[in-house]
């Protein structure tokens, strides 16, 4: 009988997310990137979605930590712990260890950001690391040919950031990384309701608000949600009933900031590949493009056809699988 004792995968370390993939087998895990540690001892206690039931419930001996930070390793040890423990869900049994790990990482990445994911997935237990762009990973996984002497365009909403990139033969032409993704706008939903409403909610009814009647466009019917959370008149929890209208409101400045980041790539890029680009159109891809009506308000920005990928919350681990399974044929994709 012959056992196989190693494993290599890919992991989509996300600000929001993390989602591994292992070669020769499929997408096998898909989790908040979050942690519950005991306070005092900074034992874990719960990691991923049992850590997310935590979140904003917990009392002074537990805190809840989200290691990533804008696309990139924040708090370092707990990163570890995570990768480390995410891992373990996934094992094959108990003697399987890691030969090679791909990673993907912001395209904007500076070198010391860059060894923290080396480390942190060394630390993990991965024996050979290799780092991918998240762009470039989400672009490959959504089917397309980056080697070609084509340029294709590709937008990435995560949590932490949006990731712009025009991408050619096997290279990223052009790149801007902006700070904004989901977490900032549910941040924005959040103040949005206090300042205007007087109503304090938390960031994960904030989320919901966001993906249930957020969009990015004017409505044929304008939506209603009943949330819960404080008054700040009286100072007790309540039921309100929120409109469309003003969560579109919450979310003007940061889609704001997405198409002139989106608009600034297609200044710089150079006219032979935005010929390609105007041709082929924009692909969207990550959580953040799944916000209702944000192809459309896009198209009308930059006048080009904006696309939403067939499964963006999965593009970027799928191609950063994708790279694993054909480490010889990405690697100069390979950052
Ligand atoms: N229907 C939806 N509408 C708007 N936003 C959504 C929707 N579904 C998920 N999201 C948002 O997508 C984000 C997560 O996306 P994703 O998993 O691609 O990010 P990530 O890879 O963890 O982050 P990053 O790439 O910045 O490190 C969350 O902020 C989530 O709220």
């Amino acid at each position: 009988m012959f056992f196989n004792f190693t494993q290599d995968v890919a992991i989509d370390l996300g600000t929001a997310n993390t989602l591994i993939y292992i070669r020769g087998e499929d997408i096998v895990l898909n989790e908040p990137s979050i942690v519950a540690v005991d306070h005092s001892t900074r034992e874990v206690r719960e990691i991923g979605h049992e850590a997310l039931q935590m979140h904003e419930r917990t009392h002074k001996d537990i805190e809840t930590i989200w290691p990533l930070k804008d696309g990139v390793i924040a708090d370092f040890k707990v990163a570890e712990q995570m990768i480390r423990g995410l891992m373990q869900k996934v094992r094959r049994n108990w003697f399987t260890s890691i030969r090679s790990m791909v990673v993907c990482v912001p395209s904007g990445i500076t070198e010391v950001e860059k060894r923290a994911v080396r480390d942190s997935a060394e630390h993990a237990g991965a024996k050979r690391v290799h780092l991918i762009s998240e762009p470039m990973a989400a672009a490959i996984g959504i089917g397309l040919d980056v080697s070609e002497a084509v340029g294709n365009m590709v937008v990435d909403i995560g949590g932490g950031t949006t990731e712009i990139a025009v991408i050619a033969l096997s290279g990223i032409v052009i790149d801007e990384s902006i700070r904004v993704g989901g977490n900032e706008i549910d941040n924005a939903v959040v103040q949005y309701f206090k300042r205007n409403h007087n109503l304090l909610i938390g960031s994960r009814t904030a989320e919901r608000i966001k993906c249930e009647i957020g969009s990015a466009i004017e409505l044929d019917t304008e939506l209603e949600l009943s949330v819960r959370g404080r008054d700040l008149v009286s100072g007790i929890p309540k039921d309100r009933t929120i409109s469309s209208v003003n969560v579109r409101e919450a979310l003007r400045d940061n889609l704001d900031q997405i198409a002139a980041g989106v608009l600034r790539c297609l200044e710089r890029t150079p006219p032979e590949l935005g010929a390609d680009v105007l041709e082929r159109g924009i692909m969207l891809t990550g959580g953040g493009a799944m916000l209702h009506g944000l192809d459309e308000m896009l198209r009308d920005r930059v006048e080009l056809p904006v696309y939403v990928a067939e499964n963006p919350l999965t593009a970027v681990v799928r191609g950063t699988g994708t790279a694993l399974e054909n480490l010889e044929q990405y690697k100069r994709v390979l950052i």
